[in-house]
């Protein structure tokens, strides 16, 4: 049994005056989109967000096939670190897959990929060529993630590389990943530009 965390708690700054997650992408709102990859390469999915979004995300998810499942921040603007720690938090299997709510192209393949790897670690996480970690289209022990988000917190830190510099992790490079998915499931939608360019994709 597993679960997906989907991380929509942002304030969307570079997208201008209205929440990402609801956003329309080619007739869907993105986390709606979101939801329903992820939905099919897990058995549950919680939604992290502040309260006050809460009726927009349940609103774009009616009638969903998904049932959804929300963890709301208990104080909100803590950043990323503090989401995990929510999602994390309202997860009953022992793995968990958490997801950014920006992040429509995300592939189940690569999600299923992801849970094997982690087996027997706190974490499996894409690292590409560029070195970079992609904490948000990751596999995390949800205990061990938990725990290492809220000491993260406690030590005055935001960032998620230091929960994960608390837990013991693998990284999965570039050429695994590739197998499984294109690297455009790791493409986030920031602005209004990076929307119209994705709503062509879904639209060809
Ligand atoms: N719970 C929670 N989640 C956050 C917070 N900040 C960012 N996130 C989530 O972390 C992920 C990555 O954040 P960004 O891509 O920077 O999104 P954002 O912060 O909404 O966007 P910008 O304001 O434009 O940076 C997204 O899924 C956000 O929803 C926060 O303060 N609290």
């Amino acid at each position: 049994m597993s679960t997906a965390v989907i991380l929509a708690g942002g304030r969307s700054t570079r997208f201008g005056n209205r929440d990402k997650a609801v956003a329309d992408l080619a007739g869907t709102p993105i986390i709606r989109r979101v939801a329903e990859s992820v939905d099919e390469a897990v058995d549950a999915v919680v939604i992290n967000c502040r309260a006050d979004q809460r009726a927009a995300i349940e609103s774009a998810m009616e009638g969903s096939r998904t049932p959804i499942r929300y963890a709301e921040d208990e104080r909100p603007d803590e950043g990323p670190v503090a989401g995990m720690l929510a999602g994390l938090r309202a997860v009953d299997t022992e793995y968990a897959f958490v997801v950014a709510c920006d992040m429509p192209f995300v592939q189940p393949l690569l999600i299923e990929y992801l849970f094997e790897r982690a087996v027997g670690h706190d974490a499996a996480v894409p690292r590409l060529d560029d070195g970079w970690f992609q904490t948000t289209q990751a596999v995390y022990r949800a205990a061990a993630m938990a725990d290492a988000c809220q000491a993260t917190l406690d030590a005055g830190e935001r960032k998620v590389t230091a929960a994960l510099d608390r837990i013991e992790y693998i990284t999965v490079g570039e050429a695994a990943i590739r197998e499984h998915a294109s690297l455009r499931t790791f493409e986030n939608i920031n602005t209004r530009e990076e929307l119209a360019e994705a709503a062509a994709a879904f639209e060809t």
